[in-house]
């Protein structure tokens, strides 16, 4: 036997971090590569199943029995070597397995088992056309129906270039094809054909005199032939038939923003902002493995900072990753991206189709991109030769995952700034806690924008104390002092931005003789009223029922709708202010596709005089004549059972805040809130970010919280309580045992929605500095926990968890 190959198989029963040796056979020996996928026989059934070859070593001195790898997956590696000891890194960190690691990095195309097919590329010769695709078609790619000889032929040609491997959808929206147009002949024999035919067939004489004028490498699209020539596709194919010309298909990506863009110039940079510029590019010239904080106020110009930054890595020949939260990647972030950098720009995000994904991925891979803008798990694109990473709005839990592997952006991003020698660029108005506290030990370097551009002022923002509001005007959405700045920016014709901390029409249904709620049957939450489809929704699992009429605990007819949900405030403000013309954009209005954009465009053209919107219009958002900001509820979030409750609060504030008066006009802000003295409400009043730094930190210090310690999570789930229950107690008493003294377990305890999707959650979460021995425990919880998995009992390990509910 001369190669062993290790194999990470995926079995998701028996996962496991080593792989396992399979023989090469000898006809796949020139084939298999490092980082390709791999189906392999599996267990006492030898079933079929894929894997990555992880490894590849000389089995010479070998003798023992080992299965053979049973076909090749790819033509070329799917992961390259930075991406194989990323996966490994990160497996480590959050007690993943290394498959899934793999898995997430993927785009979601190569995750499923998809009909692949091999296909020319222009670099293809007329003769290997001929020799490979004899029919013109691209082919079905599957080892174990090609011989030995094509295969050879087929991954020499994939080496130069000349063919690749694509993966085929099965939904029909994904025709990404035109037919084009190669010349098979000679220009002399074409010419001698032309002569004569030129009599008898005048259509095809005029084919043929523009044959000799295509390259006999590059097509052409069939399309554009017709057009130039005006011969009809059966002439076309005649000639094809004839041998005077081939079809060969031509490759077209999908744009996922159609729109064209205006290119623009870089700005002249402000005093801070070339300070920031000219730091960051000392290490991109440096290639340092150097990281930055941007801290900059709303309005101050971080954008600009990112695509200069960004503009000196592309000089110097290298690339650069751009990491913005799914939220804010709005097509304005987008546009501004890629009217500075043009077709260089690939965009990753989730409301993609697969085959976009797919086709931005490739762009990627294959060089043609080299500037990558995306979501979370674009810090996973397969970019080369990075010259800096920026992470706009690193504060964003979003950068999170919460399903496995439980990563975290930031951390993947530092990773790669460091195995690429390049900065990484961290930029907000409200670093997260953690950021801040690294950058004041000096680990990151803090470039401050301490002002917006051109000294436009920050707004001023008015906090509205909704108790006394109640007392005098009874129960409303809208206080006096909102209302009157909204009608006065009617009058003014500038436009307003209010934010409502929700969806849905009222958050829940309740009985106003008994008290009954209406909760979701699976989870133990209520149901959300939603206007549109008429029916109670539970937004943890999807569960959907009729709106009641009459109360089922008690037969009441006096069952209301309590809470409010954007439907509900749009209404009640076109009542207060009839003429205003109102955008709704939240879950249920930016749905389809497009949407979010279409919205932000109408808004931008001024269709409308109010953006209505959840959390997800305070971020990002740049309007000239956004002059009014208004925060309906700015509490909701303050009494959720979670450490970070301040922080988020402070953030979404001060960036909601943010919106308004960022060009010429001033701006001011209204702030509804039952807590009215709450520091978080007042610092974000005063948009001091520094004060609440060291006000929080006094407050994490006190309760021994992140970022003064370490956090684990542990969650265990069943459908039976009792048993998830006794689960959590056996690990809670691993746990300990390794624990030193210095240790904080809090829990185990139910979590604070115990219940959601049929199963009950507990939980425990363990603080700690320095534990050197908790790796190893937790290890062993993740292994023992496989077994007792396919009983219905799930554990989860959770590094420094974003989420608290
Ligand atoms: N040097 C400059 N000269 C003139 N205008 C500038 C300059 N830099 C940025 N701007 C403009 O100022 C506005 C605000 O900049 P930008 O959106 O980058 O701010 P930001 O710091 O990212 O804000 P936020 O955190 O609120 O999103 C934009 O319209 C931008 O075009
Ligand atoms: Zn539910
Ligand atoms: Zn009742």
């Amino acid at each position: 036997m001369a190669q062993i190959g290790q194999v990470l198989v995926d079995v998701p029963t028996m996962q496991t971090n080593d792989p396992y040796s399979y023989a090469i056979p000898a006809e796949l020996e020139q084939q298999v590569q490092l980082g390709m996928r791999v189906t392999v026989p599996f267990g006492r059934g030898h079933r079929v199943v894929s894997g990555v070859v992880v490894g590849l070593s000389d089995g010479t001195n070998f003798d023992g029995q080992l299965k053979p790898i049973a076909s090749v997956l790819d033509l070329a590696p799917v992961l390259n070597e930075e991406l194989r000891q990323l996966a490994d890194w990160l497996a480590d960190q959050t007690y993943a397995f290394r498959i899934t690691c793999i898995q997430t990095m993927l785009p979601n195309l190569l995750k499923a088992q998809t009909a692949r097919e091999i296909k020319p590329t222009t670099e293809l010769s007329p003769a290997e056309m001929a020799q490979y695709f004899p029919d013109g078609a691209p082919r079905e790619f599957d080892t174990s129906k090609l011989d030995d000889k094509t295969m050879a032929g087929l991954l020499r040609l994939q080496r130069a270039g000349k063919v690749e491997v694509t993966y085929q959808v099965t939904s029909k929206a994904t025709a990404k094809t035109v037919t084009g147009i190669l010349p098979a002949q000679s220009i002399d024999e074409l010419k001698a054909h032309q002569d004569a035919v030129v009599k008898r067939a005048p259509k095809q004489a005029k084919l043929l005199a523009y044959l000799q004028t295509l390259s006999p490498t590059t097509p052409v699209a069939q399309s554009r032939v017709s057009h130039d020539t005006g011969v009809s596709a059966a002439v076309i194919t005649a000639a094809e038939a004839k041998g005077w010309l081939v079809k060969q298909p031509i490759e077209v990506y999908r744009d996922p923003f159609q729109r064209p863009v205006t290119p623009t110039a870089p700005l002249t940079l402000n005093t801070a902002q070339q300070t920031a510029v000219t730091a960051i590019t000392q290490a991109i010239d440096e290639q340092q493995s150097q990281n930055f904080l941007v801290e900059g106020v709303t309005g101050s110009g971080k954008t600009e900072v990112y695509l200069q930054s960004i503009a000196v890595a592309l000089d110097q020949g290298r690339t650069a990753l751009m990491l913005v939260p799914e939220i804010a990647l709005t097509p304005q972030m987008v546009n501004r991206v890629k009217a500075r950098f043009g077709h260089r720009v690939a965009v990753l995000h989730s409301g993609l189709s697969k085959g976009e994904q797919y086709d931005e991925w490739r762009r990627i891979d294959r060089g043609e991109a080299t500037v990558v803008v995306g979501a979370r798990s674009a810090v996973f694109a397969p970019v080369k030769n990075l010259g800096i990473i920026i992470m706009d709005e690193e504060h964003e839990s979003s950068y999170k995952q919460d399903e496995n592997p439980r990563y975290h952006a930031r951390d993947v991003a530092l990773w790669r700034g460091r195995y690429h020698h390049c900065p990484v660029v961290l930029g907000s108005a409200t670093p997260s806690l953690e950021t801040r506290a690294r950058a004041s030990k000096g680990l990151y370097t803090r470039l401050l924008l301490a002002k917006r551009v051109n000294d436009h002022p920050l707004p001023t923002v008015h906090v509205v104390d909704m108790r006394e509001a109640l007392k005098q005007q009874g129960e409303s959405d809208f206080s006096e002092p909102l209302l009157t700045a909204i009608q006065a920016r009617l009058d003014r014709h500038e436009q307003v931005v209010l934010m409502l901390n929700r969806r849905g029409y009222s958050s829940f249904v309740m009985c106003r003789d008994c008290g009954f709620v209406l909760k979701c049957p699976n989870c133990d939450i209520s149901l959300t009223l939603h206007m549109d489809t008429h029916t109670m929704k539970c937004h943890y699992c999807g569960h959907e029922e009729a709106i009641p009429h009459v109360c089922p605990n008690c037969h009441s007819r006096k069952i209301r709708y309590y809470g409010t949900g954007t439907q509900k405030v749009e209404q009640a403000l076109q009542q207060l202010v009839p003429t205003a013309r109102i955008l709704r954009m939240d879950v249920d209005s930016t749905r389809r596709k497009g949407a979010h954009e279409k919205i932000l465009r109408q808004f931008g053209q001024h269709e409308a005089d109010i953006l209505l919107g959840t959390q997800m219009i305070a971020k990002g958002l740049d309007f000239p004549d956004v002059t009014l900001v208004g925060v309906l509820n700015a509490d909701t979030a303050l009494g959720l059972p979670d450490f970070r409750a301040s922080e988020r609060t402070f953030q979404l504030l001060t960036q909601v805040s943010g919106r308004a008066g960022r060009a010429d006009k001033p701006g001011e802000v209204y702030i509804q809130t039952f807590n009215p003295d709450h520091y978080a409400i007042e610092l974000a009043k005063d948009q001091d970010y520094e004060r609440f730094f060291v006000t929080e930190m006094h407050m994490r210090h006190q309760g021994n919280y992140p970022p003064y310690y370490f956090a684990v999570q542990v969650t265990a789930s069943h459908e039976d309580e009792a048993t998830a229950a006794k689960a959590m107690y056996q690990i809670v008493a691993a746990v300990k045992k390794g624990l030193s003294a210095n240790a904080i377990v809090l829990g185990p305890t139910p979590k604070a929605i115990a219940r959601v999707k049929r199963k009950y959650y507990y939980q425990v979460v363990i603080k700690y500095k320095h534990e050197p021995q908790l790796k190893s425990v937790l290890e062993q919880i993740r292994q023992a926990a496989q077994i007792p998995a396919r009983h219905g009992l799930s554990v989860t390990i959770d590094p420094e968890p974003m989420n608290f509910m």
